[in-house]
């Protein structure tokens, strides 16, 4: 499980990016976090995996307390929570199969760092990985010669060989044609499912939000504006997530408990 406790984010120009963040999220969740740009996404997300340190409150992922990590605990910790992002990361000019493998750079000892060499066991965790999502057919093919979507896929198997516990896909649809971003939601959303890995999604794309997500939380101004069931989403809430200011003090929604 992951909790946010009075959580404050203020980056070191005093821009405060999240505020009264209190939130769980359940293991095997698929959340959409959904709000107008500069709200608040992608520093929420980011904040789990300590990409971002918070500046006030607590972060507890399975009991851990996120904020306490150090060094070599925060490396462990991060091989729980694998990261998608809307650029895919990954070297082109070399195969789809060393790049899933990349993942397991970590755990190499001195000289297979060295030589580059990979274990038995490593190989074919990368290509059940690739079997995953679609594309085992691609491990010996360049990554340039990919489509996006593709592309997208060989991220997600990266870090899917990962084994993680918990998804973070930071705007993973956004370079995406809409035929293909359905593609990769339907990767993610099978995921999801078969794996019961977490998956806490930062997406512009409201419809695809909608259909996929089971829960969705509307980030305004660093605060948390609805969060409740994608089903239960109506016009009214998407109006509240997208215009207007929050008042200080206020929630402007009464009434309906999903509403924050
Ligand atoms: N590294 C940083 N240093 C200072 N301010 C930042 C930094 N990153 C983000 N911000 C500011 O924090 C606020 C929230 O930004 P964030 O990127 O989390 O929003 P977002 O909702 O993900 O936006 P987008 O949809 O455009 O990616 C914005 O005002 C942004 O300018």
């Amino acid at each position: 499980m992951i909790e946010f406790i009075d959580v404050e984010k203020t980056y070191a120009n005093n821009v405060k990016a999240l505020q009264n963040i209190n939130i769980k999220i359940d293991k095997g969740e698929f959340v959409a976090v959904i709000g107008l740009s500069g709200a608040g996404k992608s520093t929420f997300i980011r904040c789990i995996n300590r990409m971002h340190d918070i500046t006030q409150g607590e972060i507890i992922v399975d009991g851990i307390q996120v904020g306490a990590l150090k060094g070599e605990q925060i490396r462990t910790y991060r091989k729980r929570i694998g990261m998608i992002f809307q650029s895919f990361n990954l070297v082109t000019r070399t195969t789809v199969l060393k790049n899933v493998l990349v993942s397991f750079v970590p755990e190499l000892s001195l000289w297979r760092k060295v030589t580059g060499l990979f274990t038995k066991e490593q190989k074919i965790k990368a290509l059940t990985a690739l079997d995953q999502v679609g594309i085992l057919d691609k491990a010996y093919v360049r990554v340039d010669q990919l489509s996006g979507g593709q592309q997208q896929r060989v991220a997600l198997a990266r870090t899917l060989a990962q084994n993680p516990d918990i998804i973070l896909a930071d705007e993973p649809i956004a370079s995406l044609d809409p035929v293909t971003s359905k593609q990769v939601m339907d990767d993610f959303r099978r995921i999801n499912q078969d794996m019961n890995i977490s998956l806490i999604m930062n997406i512009h794309h409201v419809e695809m939000a909608l259909e996929y997500a089971e829960r969705i939380i509307g980030v305004r101004e660093g605060q948390i504006v609805y969060d409740g069931k994608a089903s239960e989403v109506t016009e009214e809430v998407l109006d509240h997530i997208y215009k207007g200011k929050v008042a200080e003090g206020t929630t402007e929604f009464e009434g309906k408990h999903a509403y924050v």
